[in-house]
């Protein structure tokens, strides 16, 4: 696997590293000595995936709050996405920064979301699935929220959205904590 970091540390860009014949290709998708090599130590105790039928699908900017912070390892299954993240980390010399990255089914590429990340994706096809590992418990109660247009974060999605649970058109703006 093919681990290149961000500028947000601890969050990297993973691609697969593939092993060619004439029937195809095989890769690792997931390694626990590979990721540990990385400072990575959070095997998935979850997995799950969201379908999306259409274009212009927006879910996010979630993340939870300690102690139930949730790693996150992202791919595209089918279709694709524009995959955002944001440094909600108080104490992180990128606080508050965000980067995006495309992830296809095509192009195998995955995104590993830090801890205390907000996480969001657009699609950018019809018929759009994602798939993630998570490490850890999935806690209601702990669940927070950016808004995909908070302007104190400016993320600049690749066009406007067409669709979003009311619940995510609707997080207030985000007061960010002062740095000293
Ligand atoms: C996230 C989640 C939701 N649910 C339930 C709650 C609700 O009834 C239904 C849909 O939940 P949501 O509207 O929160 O689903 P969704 O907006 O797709 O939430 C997801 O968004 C992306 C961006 C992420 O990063 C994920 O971690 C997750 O937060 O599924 C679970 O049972 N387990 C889970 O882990």
């Amino acid at each position: 696997m093919i681990f290149t970091e961000t500028k947000l540390a601890g969050a990297f860009i993973i691609d697969m590293e593939r092993l060619s014949d004439e029937r195809g290709f095989f890769a690792r998708a997931w390694c626990e000595d590979e990721f540990a090599a990385h400072g990575i130590h959070q095997p998935p105790r979850q997995a799950s995936i969201s379908s999306n039928p259409k274009r212009g699908t927006l879910r996010g900017m979630h993340y939870q709050i300690a102690p139930h912070g949730e790693s996150k390892l992202v791919r595209c299954t089918r279709g694709g996405i524009y995959d955002v993240i944001v440094d909600m980390r108080e104490q992180s010399p990128t606080y508050g920064q965000w980067i995006g990255v495309e992830l296809t089914a095509d192009n195998y590429r995955m995104l590993f979301v830090p801890e205390y990340f907000a996480h969001g994706f657009i699609t950018l096809q019809d018929n759009t699935d994602v798939s993630y590992q998570i490490s850890a418990k999935y806690t209601p109660g702990a669940e927070r929220a950016l808004r995909w247009n908070d302007p104190n974060i400016g993320i600049e999605w690749p066009f406007e959205p067409v669709l979003l649970s009311e619940k995510d058109r609707n997080h207030p703006d985000i007061q960010l904590a002062v740095r000293m």
